[in-house]
């Protein structure tokens, strides 16, 4: 595995706007794009280029001209997260007695729902105190049996009938802080989901008693696997609520500040709800909520609320003419096993978001109060649906799963001292209200928490959780209205210079270009919201390219999402290899070559150069891998087969001898530039990776060595021996120092490593026969006889009717040779 470049001394605060250049950079150990304003004498020859400045002011050369953070992607420290596939958090174990207790929890919620359902006929109204501060954890068997019946009473206030077609119910969930609160419906509109609900939260219950995972559940796996029946259920579950005249379910978790949350959601969704009274709009009735309330950090109603799947998807929220009331806007319900992580990138798929349930709540509050019939919003619950505020086992944080036995905060570090996290989250009360105010008021604004959705060209994409960051954006997997998964890329376009942000759009750009091409990754739909910028970069109409973009804009990218990159399914598999002598095994390794050059291919021929081809770029979509990341690709003008670069881009394992020194000028005095082979030298450090399981300057730790090395022509790349010829031959033709001599595309899909050669067949003995006899007749071409003989025997091996024998072999032979 290779190591990390040093890079040379980065500044205080290891991050550049290089003026002249397109691209600020972060300067870490990890990656670095260098911009060439150290472009002076040096030759193609390494040790003149880096003699030609004393290392300190070329350092400071190289500093100014970072551009922008390009992590190199090593195969042991990939920068992307994996998803873990249904980790269990350390925190929550489940006991077998967990278990035990949470199906008997469940048989309880059961049993209060029937109850419960009886008293929803009376417009009861359902309030579950919080209790004190503390815990973080909570297993089913920690719920003592005092709390246990409020929280399934509670649930079962989510009954069908709770609300009902007549609409006389009127149903209110009063959240108190941390508390645990179930839906109900809301109005008339809300009473059918409400069924489809519990029916949903049974089978949760089931699912998550059954599997013992009551507690994380991978987000994105559940998605990935169910997310088309999810789809299908909720189109099913939509023609039933329209023709039953709507409802809404909702299931949710409450916490500190929650009406402000609950309110904001409401703006959302108001005037759907307004203006559907007798349409539908189910938010989340698929999902059953495990919820742990945390009061300092949630966004919305809980910091970190599990949304165990069951059934997820079968509703959609904002359909129908709701949706039509609300302009267009999609809106994501929140189908799928969700996980929202504060914690950004280390945990994506942990993170669990309930925002769209707890906000469908809140909808149904808002809808309450606008109707007038919401007196019960506010006020206390009955005694009987409380929890004791100082319940020893219930907290703040605590998670409350109705049946579902376990589950631990995401939201404060598993590390940090219980007492710690007491006061955590007492410090953080304040702050945690003060910055839900502000989501509110921004929520409101906006019409829709921006913490928990992207809006992209007025449709909404509902965050699943961060995918990874790259040296300029953020990616996160999001949802949309039709449950379809994506990667949003959001770039942040404020303080950058427009070369920079004109450097974005180009992406756009390419990708627009590339649509339709399946071996690139595809652009669904994008939204540059400052669009003076964009319309002033798409004219190339910049009059101060060093000016900096001051206005809050984004870009937002909608792409397909991929679901492995190169780099970890190389480090996946080089850790099955681990121990054993074994290489990787070729035919693997032929099946991806392949699809990489493809890719590769297709933007050459569209004249575009990659310019920072590494395995991390390379994602898995549907099994075939697909380009990504064409942030610093570039277009090749017509008249030319390179392009002009203002600096050293790329991913320093990966970059090409020319990319170190392009601009430069070499021995002969010409200037050295970047084309496309130096995307094939890029792809042949993927594909020795691929090989050796390290990249060829590997053991090049620092940035200086590397570009030594790799801008020396006489440095000879080690080639460990292989037992394909080919394969070594393919690895040489890829990493020619001199880039005339590398192979082009078209050659290398037709390279003997991926095209073996066929032995040509030996001939039959029958033709070798006729052969001979062609050779004696010419030979004997006077003598009549003789060539005739031959020609009858020539005719009797040929006919596919006849058959020679030996002994009639020998006998013509014979007589042949009377006659000469
Ligand atoms: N469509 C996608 N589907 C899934 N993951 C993606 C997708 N696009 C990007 N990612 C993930 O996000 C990471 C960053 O994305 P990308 O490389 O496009 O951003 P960047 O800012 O240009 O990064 P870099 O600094 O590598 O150039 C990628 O390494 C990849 O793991």
């Amino acid at each position: 595995m290779e190591g990390e470049p040093e890079l040379p001394a980065p500044s205080a605060e290891a991050k550049f706007f290089n003026h002249e250049q397109s691209r600020p950079i972060n300067i870490n150990s990890d990656s670095i794009n260098l911009s060439r304003s150290f472009n002076t004498t040096s030759t193609y020859n390494s040790s003149t280029s880096s003699s030609s400045h004393s290392p300190p002011d070329f350092v400071r050369d190289i500093q100014a001209a970072f551009k922008r953070h390009r992590p190199v992607a090593v195969m042991h420290k990939p920068r992307r997260n994996v998803v873990p596939q249904r980790e269990t958090p350390k925190e929550s174990s489940i006991k077998p007695q967990s278990i035990f207790e949470s199906k008997k929890c469940k048989e309880d919620i059961l049993q209060s729902r029937r109850i419960q359902s009886r008293r929803c006929a009376n417009n009861d109204d359902v309030s579950i105190t919080p209790p004190s501060e503390g815990a973080t954890t909570l297993d089913a068997h920690d719920i003592d049996q005092r709390t246990r019946p409020q929280i399934n009473d509670a649930v079962a206030s989510l009954r069908p009938g709770h609300g009902n077609a007549q609409g006389e119910v009127q149903r209110k969930v009063h959240f108190s802080r941390n508390a645990i609160a179930t839906s109900r419906g809301a109005d008339d509109q809300m009473a059918t989901g409400t069924g489809d609900l519990l029916s949903h939260m049974d089978s949760l219950a089931l699912t998550e008693t059954e599997t013992g995972m009551g507690n994380q559940v991978d987000a994105s796996a559940a998605v990935n696997q169910d997310w088309r029946n999810h789809h299908f259920q909720s189109m099913e579950m939509e023609n039933s609520l329209r023709s039953e005249g709507g409802i809404s379910s909702i299931v949710t978790g409450g916490t500190i500040g929650v009406h402000d949350q609950l309110h904001q959601f409401g703006n959302f969704l108001q005037n759907d709800l307004n203006n559907a009274i007798t349409q539908s709009s189910v938010i989340g009735s698929s999902c059953v909520t495990s919820t742990l309330m945390n009061s300092s950090s949630a966004p919305m109603i809980s910091s970190t609320t599990y949304y165990s799947q069951s059934q997820a998807g079968d509703a959609q929220l904002g359909t129908g003419p709701a949706e039509e009331a609300e302009g267009q806007m999609d809106v994501v319900q929140p189908s799928c096993s969700l996980s929202k992580n504060s914690g950004g990138e280390s945990a994506p798929q942990s993170a669990v978001t309930s925002q769209a349930i707890s906000s469908a709540l809140a909808t149904a509050m808002e809808v309450n109060k606008s109707s007038g019939s919401c007196k019960g919003l506010q006020t206390s619950l009955p005694h009987d649906y409380s929890i004791a505020k100082d319940s020893p086992q219930l907290d703040n944080s605590y998670p409350v799963k109705g049946d579902i036995p376990n589950v631990k905060s995401q939201h404060q570090p598993s590390d940090v001292p219980l007492s710690d996290k007491k006061l955590e989250n007492s410090k953080s009360e304040k702050p945690g209200r003060e910055a839900t105010g502000k989501a509110t008021s921004t929520s409101r604004k906006k019409g829709y928490d921006p913490d928990l959705f992207f809006k992209v060209n007025g449709k909404l994409y509902q965050r699943l959780g961060k995918i990874g960051s790259g040296g300029s954006s953020e990616v996160h997997k999001v949802i949309s209205s039709d449950c379809t998964i994506y990667a949003l890329k959001k770039i942040k376009l404020k303080g950058r210079d427009y070369a920079t942000a004109f450097g974005f759009c180009q992406e756009i750009e390419y990708l627009t270009k590339l649509r339709g091409k399946n071996n690139i990754i595809q652009l669904i739909d994008y939204e540059v919201t400052d669009k003076t910028l964009l319309r002033e970069v798409m004219h190339g109409s910049i009059s101060n390219k060093v000016a900096r973009v001051r206005d809050d804009g984004f870009i937002y990218m909608v792409l397909e999402y991929g679901e492995i990159d190169l780099a970890h399914m190389l480090a996946q598999k080089w850790k099955e290899l681990d121990g054993s002598n074994a290489t990787i095994d070729e035919n693997w390794l032929r099946f991806y070559w392949q699809q990489i050059l493809q890719a590769v291919n297709t933007i050459h021929e569209e004249r575009i150069v990659h310019s920072d081809l590494k395995p991390a770029n390379f994602l898995l979509v549907r099994g075939f891998l697909k380009l990504i990341d064409f942030g610093i690709a570039k277009a090749i003008m017509s008249d030319t087969t390179n392009i002009q670069r203002d600096s050293q881009v790329g991913t320093l394992s990966y970059m090409s001898p020319e990319a170190f020194m392009c601009n430069e000028t070499d021995a002969n005095g010409n200037t050295i530039k970047c084309g496309r082979s130096s995307d094939i030298w890029s792809l042949g450090c993927i594909l020795y990776q691929m090989v050796y399981g390290r990249t060829p300057f590997a053991e090049y730790k620092t940035f200086w060595a590397k570009f030594k090395v790799i801008t020396d022509p006489n440095h000879e790349i080690i080639y460990e021996p292989l037992p394909n010829p080919w394969l070594l031959d393919l690895l040489k033709k890829c990493l020619a120092w001199d880039r005339n001599e590398r192979w082009r595309i078209p050659q290398l899909l037709q390279h003997p490593f991926l095209v073996p050669p066929v032995p040509p067949k030996s001939p039959s003995p029958p033709d070798q026969l006729c052969t001979l006899l062609q050779l004696i007749a010419e030979s004997t071409a006077d003598d009549q006889k003789g060539a005739l003989l031959c020609s009858q025997l020539h005719g009797m091996l040929t006919d596919p009717r006849v058959s020679v024998s030996r002994d009639q072999l020998r006998k013509f032979l014979q007589i042949l040779n009377s006659l000469l």
